[in-house]
C-alpha cells in the first residue's frame, strides 16, 4: 500500500549541538520546523543531558516550536517546570510514569502539545489506550540516552503500524521518529507515515547546522 505523502517537519536535537555557541546553534536551525530538546536524568536512562535552565536559555534564543523529550523517571513531578520554562510540546514515555493518561492530560492542562513515547523494545500497544488523546507520538528508533547511535531498522514497521492506528482513529497526532535519522532513511520513514523527524548527529555536522538541515529537506524533496 502507497501511503500519501504529507508534509516532514523536522526537529534537530540540541543534544547534538556545541552548548558554548546555543544561540548560535538555534540560529544555524531556524529553517527546520521545531527544536528538540533531549532532558535525561540518569535514572530512566544511563546518561545525564540538561534541564530546565537550557530550555530556558534556548527559549530565549530561538523562536522555534520547543519540543520537549522528557527521559526522566516520573515526568509528571516536571510537567509545570519545563512548561514554564518555555516548552511548547512535551512527550513522555509510558516506561517512566505508571499514570501515563494522567500526564498526558497535565500537559494539555498546561496548555502544551503532549507527547507518547516508547522505547524500541516497549510493545505498540502501550501507547494505544492513549493515542487518541496526544498530539503527537514519538517511535523512538535508538535506544534512547545517547546520540549519534545506529538506527533500528525494525523501528520502520512501527511507524507503519502506529501511521494506520493513528489513520483509523482520524488522528493528526504528529508521528515522530527519534534516532539514528540520516539523510539515508529520511525518504523511508516518510514513506511509511512519519510527518516529523528528529535528528542530531547527522545535522549538528563539521559543515553547520544549516548544511545539515538542507541535506535533509533535499532527502525529503
Ligand atoms: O532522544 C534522543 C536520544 O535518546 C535524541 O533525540 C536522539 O538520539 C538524536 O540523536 P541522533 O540523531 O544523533 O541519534
Ligand atoms: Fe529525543
Amino acid at each position: 500500500m502507497t501511503v500519501p505523502a504529507r508534509p516532514v517537519k523536522l526537529a534537530p536535537s540540541l543534544l547534538s549541538c556545541d552548548f558554548t555557541r546555543l544561540g548560535e546553534e538555534l540560529q544555524a536551525i531556524a529553517d527546520a520546523d521545531w527544536a528538540h530538546v533531549d532532558v535525561m536524568d540518569g535514572r530512566f536512562v544511563p546518561n545525564i543531558s540538561f534541564g530546565v535552565p537550557i530550555l530556558a536559555a534556548a527559549r530565549r534564543a530561538s523562536s522555534l516550536f520547543m519540543d520537549v523529550h522528557l527521559m526522566i523517571e516520573q515526568p509528571e513531578r516536571y510537567l509545570r517546570d519545563f512548561a514554564d520554562a518555555g516548552a511548547d510540546g512535551i512527550t513522555v514515555h509510558v516506561e517512566a510514569t505508571r499514570h501515563i493518561h494522567r500526564a498526558v492530560g497535565a500537559i494539555r492542562e498546561l496548555g502544551k502539545r503532549a507527547g507518547v513515547t516508547l522505547n524500541p523494545g516497549t510493545p505498540l500497544e502501550a501507547a494505544r489506550p492513549v493515542l487518541a488523546d496526544v498530539d503527537l507520538v514519538l517511535v523512538m528508533s535508538v535506544n534512547p540516552g545517547f546520540g549519534g547511535q545506529k538506527f533500528i531498522p525494525a523501528s520502520v514497521e512501527r511507524v507503519r503500524t502506529l501511521r494506520g492506528w493513528l489513520d483509523e482513529l482520524g488522528s493528526d497526532a504528529e508521528l515522530q521518529v527519534d534516532g539514528g535519522v540520516t539523510p539515508a532513511n529520511a525518504r523511508l520513514l516518510a514513506d511509511a507515515g512519519a510527518t516529523c523527524l528528529v535528528a542530531g548527529s547527522s545535522v549538528f555536522g563539521p559543515d553547520g547546522a544549516a548544511a545539515g538541515v538542507a541535506r535533509l529537506r533535499e532527502a525529503l524533496a
